[in-house]
């Protein structure tokens, strides 16, 4: 599912060239759920944001789904960040003035899908989420874990191979966290998505199946489960 080979990402600050993601190379299969953890400023973020096409990297390949990333335009990654990857952040990202329904529909709308199956898709997602009595509410009436509901429903509505979240539970109080993980968790198990997630939290990523740790831009390990950190 995702390939990469040598992986680098350097930023030009004023004082210098700063490497954040050294060569790297990582294997992740279909049908994982995996948890990418690690020290502040080691990388987490920037290794999420290659994988899913958000930036490019400084050399090195990277592959998703059989594509290469490092070798699309800008067009061309929109494109494929629209029908392969469902993306989910810390703030669930809302848009505060439509209702719970209609920011699941988003994509589908983009994408010029019939109305009708808008409906029946958007009932569908919301019923998967429990959150079914909501939909014509908007997100600031919902709690922070129901409106980090409403972003996976929303990420899963072109049903993309690859959902990728950064720190999902991050806002979250320990309850609606571990909702937020068994829903990730089901998603994984019975519909086989693979997932790729950014934790700072150790409970969090015990509902992972591995642990990718990153150390100063550094892939220390890459089948990490438990115990004490360096
Ligand atoms: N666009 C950028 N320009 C310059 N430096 C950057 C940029 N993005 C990230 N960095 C630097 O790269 C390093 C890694 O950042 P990254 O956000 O990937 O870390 P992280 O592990 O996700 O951290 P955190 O857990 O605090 O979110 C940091 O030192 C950061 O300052």
């Amino acid at each position: 599912m995702i390939h990469t080979q040598d992986l680098t990402k350097t930023f030009q600050l004023e004082s210098g060239p700063f490497t954040a993601l050294k060569p790297s190379s990582l294997r992740i299969n279909k049908g994982e759920f995996i948890a990418i953890m690690g020290p502040s400023g080691s990388g987490k973020s920037t290794l999420l944001q290659l994988i899913g096409g958000l930036d490019l990297p400084t050399s090195g390949s990277i592959a998703v789904d059989g594509v290469q990333l490092e070798s699309l335009n800008e067009h061309e990654r929109t494109l494929f960040r629209r029908t392969k990857l469902g993306f989910v952040f810390q703030n669930y990202q809302l848009l505060p003035t439509m209702t719970v329904a209609e920011n699941v529909a988003l994509s589908l709308s983009a994408n010029k899908t019939p109305k009708a199956e808008i409906a029946a898709r958007v009932s569908q997602l919301l019923a998967a989420v429990n959150l079914a009595d909501k939909s014509g509410q908007f997100p600031s009436q919902l709690s922070g874990g129901q409106q980090q509901r409403v972003a996976i429903a929303r990420a899963l509505a072109m049903k993309p191979a690859l959902l990728l979240a950064d720190e999902p539970t991050g806002n979250l109080d320990r309850r609606n966290g571990e909702a937020v993980l068994r829903l990730l968790s089901q998603l994984n198990k019975e519909e086989g998505i693979t997932i790729v997630m950014v934790t700072h939290d150790r409970q969090a990523a015990a509902a992972a199946d591995r642990i990718v740790m990153l150390q100063d831009g550094e892939i220390v390990d890459t089948d990490w489960k438990g115990g004490e950190l360096q």
